[in-house]
């Protein structure tokens, strides 16, 4: 809810030039070896679908209901989401968790009706603790652990050969000034990638993106144990997007 639709369209009409007018795009195939998702709002998602249209880049939604369709007056449906052109769905955010009682439990039940749908469900799971300036390894448990529950909560309600994306936000890291430590969040994106709920998944299917006051000069630093970025205010301005996603093409991994 940062953007108005006008902006909403701006933005998109300004990202599409920067991507494709762009003459570094001709030596840069970015799309090749990045995956590029914009997330408006509900009301100008079908919009947004439109205007990129063969361009390449996913459009999500910020949530759904789980069940497809019935009695749920001011939901939305995911099958109507599929149905409009979206590609992936993002559930469980920090927000929709404070603020609108969404549970591990009601994000996998969504997760599922994700799928179901043919979509990517893009699971946000974080810790909460930021009770302590120490970030050693008994800190470091505490949050992938916290994570870890999130995680396997989401994932035992997705086929293992599906692909799901996790974004990792530390609770405390989202509106804040700058992203979680970057030892931080390599640690903690390790642990959940080597537990038992990750390794159980087909090969390639379940990537890990970093959200959290993240933007530019971040990718390079906790690439490659992260798999890419899930931006929110340092991405507003399309050239900082489209500079962060030329970071991530251009990474060595
Ligand atoms: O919550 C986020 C993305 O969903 C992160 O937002 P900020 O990057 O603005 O902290």
């Amino acid at each position: 809810m940062y953007f108005s639709a006008a902006r909403t369209e701006a933005f998109v009409r300004e990202l599409l030039g920067l991507m494709f007018a762009d003459p570094a795009h001709e030596s840069l195939p970015l799309l090749d070896s990045v995956d590029v998702f914009v997330i408006p709002d509900h009301v100008t998602l079908a919009g947004v679908v439109a205007q990129v249209a063969h361009h390449g880049i996913m459009v999500g939604a910020q949530d759904c209901h789980s069940e497809d369709a019935g009695a749920f007056t001011g939901a939305v449906s995911p099958a109507v989401l599929a149905e409009v052109g979206c590609r992936l769905v993002e559930l469980g955010h920090a927000e929709r968790r404070r603020l609108f009682a969404e549970t591990d439990a009601s994000a996998a039940a969504k997760a599922a009706a994700v799928v179901r749908n043919a979509m990517v469900p893009l699971v946000c799971v974080g810790e909460e603790r930021d009770d302590d300036e120490d970030d050693d390894e008994p800190h470091i448990v505490a949050a992938a652990d916290e994570v870890l529950v999130q995680v396997r909560s989401a994932l035992a309600a997705v086929p293992a050969d599906t692909d799901v994306v996790l974004a990792y936000e530390p609770v405390w890291a989202i509106g804040a000034s700058a992203p979680a430590p970057i030892d931080h969040v390599r640690a903690v994106v390790r642990r959940v990638r080597a537990s038992d709920a990750v390794r159980a998944r087909a090969p390639g299917r379940t990537r890990i993106v970093y959200g959290g006051s993240a933007g530019p000069g971040l990718f390079t630093r906790i690439a490659p144990d992260v798999d890419g970025l899930f931006l929110g205010r340092f991405a507003h301005d399309p050239a900082q997007f489209f500079r962060t996603v030329c970071e991530v093409a251009q990474a060595p991994w």
